[in-house]
């Protein structure tokens, strides 16, 4: 079982359009609404793809009503700690070939809610395979909060996975989870490196950085690199996976595909690898931010390239 916590969920409302012109009036040719947030994108992805999950997020007034609602229809297992404020609802904007996104801050977590909800995944981690914590962290909460879920997950006697960003990244490091999934900004930020834009000297300097990291948390580090790919470093690996180019018709929650196609991929992390690559490209093909990309990723695609572990100073 993988239970995934979100500390800052969403209600994620998704227009299409021909072509967005600023400053002035836009009518989307649809409208999808979608219960989210990384965390719920993982699961639902997995679930997707057979693998038992669990949910565990803060929600409050009628936005976290409708998100349960929605929860509920499609099935996701799931525990909703209450808050006495509101779910954010974030935007994506489709064009074709660019996906534009808003992200609303979302509402602070008070103390007590930041307790609750440590104390909820505690319980249902129990059993658990995986803790995954995923996403941004509502406005004012302390990044701390991210090593508290982490040793909550540890306790329960899963293994631990963060995707997060900015403070709470940097939080997450330190808490040294079992596995860290950055995206190529955020690792640029957490390591302060400057990368080249793409192709193989973007793929070198994300695997650097990622050795470095891993090193550091002691457990393996994903960096998905967009359509270059995502590296998988641990102690024993530095691996390069990539798929031939494809037209995305929505990027948002590609990463979170990648994650959990790694999750679900098996021991072996050259086949994880190769697994987390295909679903975060079936992901980019998909209209909605998560859905079943297992019944259209193609594994056998994705070149799978040993790097080898760069070596480590003195
Ligand atoms: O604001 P955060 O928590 O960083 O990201 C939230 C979010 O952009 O991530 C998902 C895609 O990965 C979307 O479903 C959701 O709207």
């Amino acid at each position: 079982m993988i239970l995934t916590v979100t500390p800052n969920p969403s209600l994620d409302r998704t227009y299409a359009l021909a072509g967005i012109r600023f400053g002035e009036l836009n009518r989307a040719d649809t409208d999808t609404l979608e219960a989210s947030g990384k965390g719920v994108n993982v699961a639902r992805t997995l679930l997707a793809a057979g693998v038992r999950t669990g949910v565990v997020l803060p929600a409050g007034g009628p936005e976290g009503a409708q998100l349960n609602a929605l929860l509920d229809a499609e099935g996701l297992t799931h525990r909703i700690v209450p808050t006495g404020t509101p779910v954010r609802t974030n935007v994506t904007l489709l064009e074709p070939g660019r996906t534009t996104k808003v992200n609303a801050p979302g509402h602070p977590l008070t103390p007590a809610d930041a307790d609750a909800l440590v104390a909820a995944v505690e319980n249902l981690a129990l059993g658990a395979d995986w803790v995954v914590c995923s996403g941004s962290l509502p406005p004012g909460t302390p990044a701390e909060l991210i090593g508290r879920v982490v040793e909550a997950g540890r306790r329960s006697g899963a293994q631990t996975a963060v995707d997060a960003s900015g403070a709470a990244l940097v939080a997450a490091a330190e808490a040294g989870p079992d596995l860290l999934a950055p995206n190529v900004e955020e690792l640029a930020e957490l390591t302060a490196r400057a990368f080249p834009p793409g192709g193989r000297p973007l793929v070198r300097a994300a695997l650097d950085a990622a050795h470095s990291l891993a090193a550091d948390t002691g457990g393996g580090v994903l960096v998905s690199l967009g359509p270059d790919g995502a590296v998988w470093v641990d102690a024993e690996n530095a691996l390069h996976g990539v798929a031939p180019p494809v037209t995305p018709v929505n990027t948002a929650g590609a990463g979170d595909a990648l994650l959990a196609g790694w999750l679900a991929g098996g021991p072996d992390p050259a086949l994880r690898l190769r697994t987390a690559v295909s679903w975060g490209t079936a992901a980019c093909l998909l209209a909605s931010t998560a859905g079943d990309v297992a019944a259209t990723a193609d594994p056998q695609r994705v070149q799978i390239l040993d790097l080898g572990v760069p070596a480590t100073g003195p």
